[in-house]
This record gives structure tokens, C-alpha cells and sequence, in this order.
């Protein structure tokens, strides 16, 4: 399939950006991160998380920052909510777009959500009917849709399994999720081959990390079978507290430099992108994970 003229890139800094970082990170730093990638012409931003604060205390303060953030007109602000507890709180914090999540993996649904594939959907129909009825778009993530931390390979089937169950609950968009970061791009043709023949591709996202490197490789794989939406991270923040081994999602920087190069347009500005991981990664003490952020950086300093 020819390449899109156009893709959208979900910005998830900060939620899967900071969910896994130890030290508890000031309100004030998260509401300025969220309301700089939103300046910088994102159309939707994964700006929080209303889970168990026993579970991810991290994100404990979704509703101060939803509270705080300026919103800007044209961006959607998501979070996830695992359960009708948590879509009551998102709902009450203004957010635009709701995400229950499960996996494609049963270990994995039990580590990270406490219950099996099919409890994780039987606990989503409350959500989905209110969401519904709120007039609130609702996102469904598939983890380890292309890999496991705990069963190893995961097959194609699974992955659509759990697509055409959220796809039967309502979903607006289904992220395909490689919560590790392992896959390949012959993985990631396979998978989105077989979950786009049940659902449509304008509504499957990729959601990559990049622990092997593979991840820009894979969006192209991604981008060839159909997917015009791509998740991302500003300077490759992110971590899973529940995924061994996992690195961050691949960096925002590097997905807008490829998609420069391929004369893809986002409606993001690169520079805008490059200051905000610049000015994380500092606030984090640690260099940017982004290379292509890393380089432009250095570049504009020299
Ligand atoms: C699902 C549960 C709640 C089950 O957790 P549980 O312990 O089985 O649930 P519970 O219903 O027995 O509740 C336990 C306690 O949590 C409270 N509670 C219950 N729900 C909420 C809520 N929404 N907000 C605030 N508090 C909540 C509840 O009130 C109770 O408090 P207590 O009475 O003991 O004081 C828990 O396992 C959980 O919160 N898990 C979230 C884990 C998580 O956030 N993981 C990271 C995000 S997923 C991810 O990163 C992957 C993704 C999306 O990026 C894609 C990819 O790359 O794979």
C-alpha cells in the first residue's frame, strides 16, 4: 500500500512517558509538558492516567493536571481509565477521550490490570455504555500485541481477539500495542495484516517502543499495511511498571524527522518538539533517548 500523505502522532509523554519514572515528578512540570507538546500542534495528547494510585502512584495527580493544563482549541486530551471508578474521575477532570486497555497476553492482563482478558471487557461495558452516553471518545489498547514479557511470542489471533472485542464495545480507535518493543517489521506486517481485516486501518493505531531499535522501522511497516495513526513519546520517555525490560516508546523527534523525510505531514512542529525533550530530559537529569532530538539539538547549539 502507498504511504499516507498525512499521519497522526498521539503524543503519550505524559502519561507513558512519566507513569514509570520513580521519583514522583512535580504537578507543575507535567501540566507545562502537556501544554507544551500541545502548542506544538498535537491534535491529541495522553495527558494523564485516573488508575489505582496504589498501583502507579506516579500518576495520582491526573486530576490537578487536567485541572491545571490551558486548553488549547483542536487538541484532544485522553487518559486512561481501567475501570467505571476511574472513567467517573476522567469524566468529572474534563477529558476528551477515555482509554481502558488490556492485553493480547493473559500473563499479561493479570500482571498489569489484576484479571483475565475476558474480566478486563466484562469490566469495560460500564465504561463504554457511559462513555457513550457522556458523548466521550473511547480508545482501546491492546499490550503486547506483538510480544510478551511473560509468554514470549504472542500469535496474530490474540491481538484480533481483543480488536474485535473493543470494536463490539464501541471503540473509536484500537492501539496495537508492542508494550516491549521486540517486534520486527515482518511482526508488525503480520499483526496489522490480520487486525486490519476486522477493523479499519484510519481507526488502528501503532504504539511502539523502542528497546531493540526497531521502532521506526516498524511505523513504516505499520504506515505500508494501512495505519495512518502513530503513538509516540517526546525524547522516548516511557517504561511499563509492568513490562520487564521495556524501554521507552519511540521518540517523538525521530518519528517527526522520518516522517519529514518521507513528506509526511503531522501538523507538529519539529523545533517545538525538540526544545520540549530537550527541557525534560533536563528536568529528569538524564540525556534524551532521542537521537534525532539529540542531533538537532546540537546541531542548532553549534
Ligand atoms: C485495574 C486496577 C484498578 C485493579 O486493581 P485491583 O487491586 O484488582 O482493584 P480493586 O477494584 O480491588 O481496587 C483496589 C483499590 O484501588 C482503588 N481503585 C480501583 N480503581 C481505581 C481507579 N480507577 N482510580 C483510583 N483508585 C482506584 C480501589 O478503590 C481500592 O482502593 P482501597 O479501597 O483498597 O483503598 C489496577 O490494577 C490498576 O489501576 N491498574 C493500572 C495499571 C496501569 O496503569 N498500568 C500502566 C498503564 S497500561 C500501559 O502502560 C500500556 C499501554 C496502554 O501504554 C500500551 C502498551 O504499551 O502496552
Amino acid at each position: 500500500m502507498p504511504l499516507p500523505h498525512r499521519v497522526k502522532i498521539v503524543e503519550v509523554a505524559p502519561r507513558d512517558g512519566l507513569q514509570n519514572e520513580k521519583a514522583f515528578i512535580d504537578t507543575a512540570i507535567k501540566v507545562e509538558l502537556v501544554d507544551r507538546l500541545a502548542a506544538a500542534g498535537f491534535q491529541n495528547v495522553e495527558a494523564a492516567s485516573f488508575v489505582s494510585p496504589r498501583w502507579v502512584p506516579q500518576m495520582a495527580d491526573g486530576a490537578e493536571v487536567m485541572a491545571r493544563i490551558t486548553r488549547r482549541p483542536g487538541t484532544l486530551y485522553s487518559a486512561l481509565t481501567p475501570n467505571l471508578k476511574g472513567f467517573e474521575a476522567a469524566r468529572a477532570a474534563g477529558v476528551d477521550e477515555v482509554v481502558i486497555f488490556s492485553a493480547a497476553s493473559e500473563a499479561f492482563a493479570q500482571k498489569n490490570i489484576n484479571c483475565s482478558i475476558a474480566e478486563s471487557i466484562a469490566r469495560f461495558e460500564p465504561v463504554a455504555q457511559a462513555a457513550r452516553e457522556a458523548g466521550i471518545r473511547l480508545r482501546g489498547s491492546i499490550s503486547c500485541a506483538l510480544g510478551c514479557p511473560y509468554q514470549g511470542e504472542v500469535p496474530a489471533s490474540a491481538a484480533v481477539d481483543v480488536a474485535r472485542r473493543f470494536l463490539a464495545l464501541g471503540c473509536d480507535e484500537i492501539d496495537v500495542a508492542d508494550t516491549i518493543g521486540v517486534a520486527t517489521p515482518a511482526k508488525v506486517r503480520a499483526v496489522m495484516d490480520a487486525v486490519t481485516q476486522s477493523v479499519d486501518p484510519a481507526r488502528i493505531a501503532a504504539h511502539f517502543h523502542d528497546t531493540y531499535g526497531q521502532a521506526v522501522a516498524n511505523i513504516v511497516a505499520a504506515l505500508e499495511t494501512g495505519i495512518t495513526i502513530v503513538h509516540s513519546s517526546v525524547a522516548g520517555l516511557g517504561g511499563c511498571p509492568y513490562a520487564r525490560g521495556a524501554t521507552g516508546n519511540v521518540a517523538t523527534e525521530d518519528v517527526l524527522y522520518l516522517l519529514r523525510g518521507l513528506d509526511i505531514d503531522t501538523g507538529v512542529d519539529l523545533d517545538a518538539v525538540v526544545d520540549t525533550g530537550q527541557w525534560i530530559s533536563a528536568h529528569l537529569d538524564r540525556k534524551s533517548a532521542s537521537r534525532a532530538g539529540n542531533a538537532l539539538a546540537a546541531k542548532r547549539a553549534a
